[in-house]
């Protein structure tokens, strides 16, 4: 595996309580391959992104946690344990693309900081042609001309195809989007899809897709985990887990984008959306039980009292999800 992650969990302390955001979260990307992480809104996943960046806010406490980068093990509960990987080993594209780019310096002198940092004491305009090329690569029309311009001067879809470009020069071990097409539209979104599908083809590095969208996931990842109120509840190739979901809350998530597709298909346009009833519970308390109990479809008396191990799902060893009608099966 190019990267695992074991057992990370992060708190968020405000003044009185603490929200448990993550609990004992686990995952594995193997080189070359695309984790698609989802869940609904609030379940965590920007957390993952960040403890890993080691770019959390200053209120937040991992609590435990390692991850193997690149072959070396990292303690995640030190705060900047993974800052020397930053920019080299691991990557990021944030869904603001403005959050990566300096807006007072121009596109070619962000391109060769990234190559000045990687390959020290390299000659200028060697980088400066290996910034254009990359601008080419991701499909940046006259990279010439982009080289002096400043990121305003370039729309949302060109901004992130130079952090794309910056992605590819710093060639990480680890690449993590965060929700990267959000804010784009639909069109645009496929395009940059498939530039970060071409960087990782170019780098072999891994990536990890952090996305609400199971249509993106079905796409463009080879395996999925589903998160939710902060545990993994499953995880498995795309195809397993689209195929066979161990999970009722998978299973619910992949009916509810099914109904939106067909809405959308026959042109809905008001906001009738399938949702799955109820909320995310509480983060400052845990529910006893299934963290999934209190909106499962199929519980019984047993998931208001046992918090279920991970079970195999079939005879895949590597697809796994944490329910008890799993259990003995
Ligand atoms: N700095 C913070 N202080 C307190 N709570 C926080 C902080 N940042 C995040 N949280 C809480 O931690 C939980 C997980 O948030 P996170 O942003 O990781 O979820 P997410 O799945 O990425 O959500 P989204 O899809 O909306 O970005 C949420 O309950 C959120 O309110």
């Amino acid at each position: 595996m190019a990267i695992s992650v074991r057992n990370l969990s992060v708190d968020y302390n405000l003044s009185h309580v603490t929200a448990h955001a993550l609990r004992d979260i686990s995952l594995e990307i193997g080189k070359g391959e695309i984790l698609g992480l989802v869940g609904e809104s609030g379940s965590g996943k920007s957390t993952v992104a960040f403890a890993l960046m080691g770019l959390l806010a200053n209120n937040a406490k991992v609590t435990s946690g390692t991850a193997t980068i690149g072959g070396r093990s990292y303690d995640l509960t030190r705060r900047d344990a993974t800052a020397p990987l930053r920019g080299r080993g691991m990557a990021m594209i944030f869904q603001d693309p403005m959050l990566s780019l300096n807006p007072v310096f121009t596109v070619g002198t962000q391109l060769c900081e990234v190559l000045r940092r990687r390959l020290p004491g390299g000659d200028r305009k060697a980088h400066v042609a290996m910034a254009e090329e990359a601008l080419a690569k991701v499909k940046l029309s006259d990279p010439k001309r982009r080289m002096g311009q400043y990121p305003h001067e370039l729309s949302g879809g060109m901004r992130q195809r130079v952090v794309i470009a910056m992605a590819l020069l710093s060639e990480p071990v680890l690449l993590i989007a965060d929700e990267p097409t959000t804010a784009l539209d639909v069109t645009v979104e496929a395009q940059i899809m498939r530039e970060i599908v071409s960087l990782r083809d170019r780098i072999g590095c891994a990536v990890l897709l952090i996305t609400h969208s199971l249509g993106l996931v079905t796409e463009y990842c080879d395996r999925i985990s589903v998160l939710y109120a902060g545990e993994r509840l499953e995880h498995g190739t795309v195809k397993q887990v689209q195929q066979q979901p161990g999970h009722p809350y998978t299973r619910m998530l992949f009916d509810c984008e099914v109904a939106i597709d067909r809405q959308r298909a026959v042109n809905v346009t008001e906001n009738r959306f399938t949702v799955i009833p109820g909320e995310l519970p509480d983060p400052f308390r845990r529910p006893s039980g299934c963290i999934f109990n209190g909106r499962c479809d199929v519980s019984f008396d047993a998931c208001a009292t046992t918090v279920p191990d991970e079970f195999a799902v079939g005879d895949a060893a590597d697809h796994g999800a944490r329910c008890l009608l799993l259990a003995g099966s």
